[in-house]
């Protein structure tokens, strides 16, 4: 039995409920599966596109309807971590229910620490809601001083916000706790809100977003877990991608993994991300294993059938 963080893509939640509803029951299957299989599992989520709706919502409102207010970043990401909780218990427990077995899904509101003086805080780089031409990205940027928009691995422009690192998880007790009652726990949603010590000791929350794989890969060492299971769109991480001599990676050293960054094979803001955090997990500890995969085929990665390991020990490297 192995304790396996999960982390699941925010843009594979699609963009409105109907689409997240559908979205997460096809994902159900491979993470009840790991369960089947005798895991103990903790799912994290992205919520890059639904926490800018949010915010973009709450903004338009409250210049139609003046009682309504702006929320601020943390709060909207707040209500992302209810949203996207609430259609995963659903999903999942709807999947358990199928395949006749007992266990709980509980969604905890997380609040991730980060530090106030963290560099990130003045250099945006987490897009956040939709996608814009550049056309556009220029006008919302005139008519919103101080706001910043940049394109998002060629995928369009999007609002960009800050994003600092994740630094310790407020809620870590609560979580484990919660595992070792056999729930199936849902924690750090879009990286956790982000919140900083005051000189009380008190939390507060601070203008956003943390990246859901760095709070994912700080969550499983905090709970001690054996795997962090980045899943994503694509089966493994390639060398070379989008080119002709591009090549899948099964097995790589967190050494080796940190050359193909430095020699740029992995985009900023998708993937480079991905394979940071999971070095970092692999790195945080003895036999410690991280899996990028697709998330239909969950339950294959951990019988290393497909994904792409990244271990700080692993003497060879396969490319196929
Ligand atoms: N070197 C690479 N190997 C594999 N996929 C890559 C690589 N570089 C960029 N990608 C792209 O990154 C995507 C994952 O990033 P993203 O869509 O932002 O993740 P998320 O699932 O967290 O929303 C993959 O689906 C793929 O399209
Ligand atoms: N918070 C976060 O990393 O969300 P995405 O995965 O949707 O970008």
């Amino acid at each position: 039995m192995s304790r396996i963080v999960i982390a699941l893509g925010g843009n594979a939640l699609g963009n409105t409920p109907a689409e997240q509803i559908r979205c997460i029951d096809e994902a159900a299957h491979a993470l009840v599966s790991l369960i089947k299989d005798g895991h103990e599992i903790i799912i994290s989520h992205g919520n890059g596109p639904q926490v800018g709706i949010i915010q973009l919502a709450f903004e338009k409102a409250s210049k139609i309807e003046g009682k309504i207010p702006q929320m601020d970043l943390p709060e909207c990401s707040a209500m992302s971590q209810g949203y996207i909780g609430f259609h995963l218990q659903n999903g999942i427990k709807k999947e358990l229910r199928k395949q006749g077995m007992p266990w709980q899904v509980g969604t905890i509101v997380t609040q991730v620490v980060v530090d106030g003086n963290d560099p990130a805080f003045s250099n945006p780089t987490k897009p956040i809601g939709g996608y814009y031409d550049e056309a556009t990205a220029n006008i919302l940027m005139e008519n919103h001083p101080g706001e910043v928009y940049a394109e998002d691995a060629g995928r369009g422009w999007r609002k960009m916000v800050a994003s600092p690192k994740p630094v310790d998880i407020v809620e870590r007790d609560s979580i484990v706790s919660l595992v070792d009652q056999e729930f199936v726990v849902i924690a750090c949603g879009g990286g956790g809100i982000p919140v900083v010590v005051d000189d009380n000791g008190d939390y507060q929350s601070v203008a956003a977003v943390i990246d859901k794989d760095f709070a994912s890969a700080k969550l499983a060492e905090l709970v001690n877990a054996d795997y962090l299971f980045i899943l994503t769109a694509v089966d493994r991480v390639a060398v070379n991608w989008g080119k002709p001599n591009q090549a899948e990676l099964t097995e790589i050293t967190t050494k080796q993994a940190l050359d193909y960054c430095s020699e740029g094979h992995f985009a900023p803001g998708s993937m480079l991300p991905k394979v940071q955090a999971a070095i970092q997990f692999a790195q945080s500890g003895k036999g410690k294993k991280a899996v990028i995969a697709s998330l239909e085929k969950a339950s294959l990665a951990i019988k290393g059938e497909t994904g792409t390991l990244i271990t700080d020990e692993l003497p060879t490297i396969s490319v196929r």
